[in-house]
């Protein structure tokens, strides 16, 4: 599956719903057993949530994208297929979420596609799931630490760290997926889908006992003066970068 949402490929609305809807068409397919995500874009993997969603829009519209997400994460991390991550490009926030709720992580070696979860650096606050999702991957100490520091790790730091499981040249990164995806396919799919529901279902009840709570918190977090300041300064930093 490719993500194409020029020009970042940007986790909008739109975007996340077609997420969902492809990913249940996939689960629904006999004959599909393993997904391998990657982006159209070479050079970005993901830019994350899109900024867009979240600034100068009304707390229904924060809700429903709010719901979005938690839906796609909620898919994604249950998804009953191998899911390889060919991260080809920078996955910051969002797109590190992305990455970190697949099987398998493989990074291409290009010193500019950092990947982390940069929350704070934006001031604002990784919520409790995707820390979760980050403390599974890499354990707590060093997430407490990316996380407050809002580290993008390059690749050989997201290797050593564990956030990534292989960094590979980017003209590898493709044929390494799928003899990576032929690994995990010759497991028997029963006994490998039972594991990772074992696996993940605590971090996945802990969300969803929370799910409208955590809309809540989004809506009440997101729509403060604060934080609405501190989108709008981020985003015209990224602008100006242009100039
Ligand atoms: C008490 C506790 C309470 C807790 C309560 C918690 C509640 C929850 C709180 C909220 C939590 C939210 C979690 C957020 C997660 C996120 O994912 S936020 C998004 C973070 N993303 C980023 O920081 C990445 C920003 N982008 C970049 O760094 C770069 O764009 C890039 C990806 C590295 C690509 O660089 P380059 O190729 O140079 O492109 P640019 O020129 O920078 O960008 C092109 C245009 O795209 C726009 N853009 C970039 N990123 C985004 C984005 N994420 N959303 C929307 N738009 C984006 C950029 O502005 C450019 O636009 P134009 O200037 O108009 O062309």
């Amino acid at each position: 599956m490719k993500l194409k949402n020029p020009p970042v490929n940007s986790l909008s609305l739109e975007m996340l719903t077609e997420l969902v809807i492809n990913l249940e068409k996939l689960e629904n397919d006999k004959a599909v057993r393993g997904l391998v995500l990657t982006s159209e874009y070479p050079g970005i993997f993901s830019a994350g949530l899109d900024l867009m969603e979240m600034c100068g829009r009304n707390p229904a519209h924060y809700a429903e994208y709010w719901k979005a997400l938690q839906e796609f994460w909620l898919k994604l991390y249950q998804s009953s297929l191998v899911v390889v991550a060919a991260i080809n490009g920078a996955s910051p926030a969002g797109g590190c979420l992305m990455s970190l709720i697949c099987d398998y992580r493989i990074l291409a070696d290009n010193p500019k596609y950092t990947i982390g979860l940069n929350e704070t650096l934006l001031g604002i606050v990784a919520p409790f799931w995707f820390k979760d999702t980050m403390v599974n991957t890499i354990g707590h100490r060093a997430s407490e630490r990316a996380l407050q520091l809002g580290l993008l790790f390059p690749p050989a730091e997201a290797l050593q760290v564990g956030l990534v499981d292989q960094v590979v040249p980017e003209d590898k990164l493709q044929s390494t997926a799928l003899s990576v995806m032929a690994q995990w396919l010759a497991i028997p799919d029963h006994a490998r889908q039972l594991t990772k529901t074992m696996m993940r279902k605590p971090t996945v009840d802990h969300l969803v006992k929370q799910r409208d709570a955590d809309i809540q918190n989004f809506v009440s977090f997101v729509s403060r003066d604060s934080i609405q300041k501190s989108l709008q300064m981020y985003l015209q930093k990224l602008r100006q970068k242009k100039s």
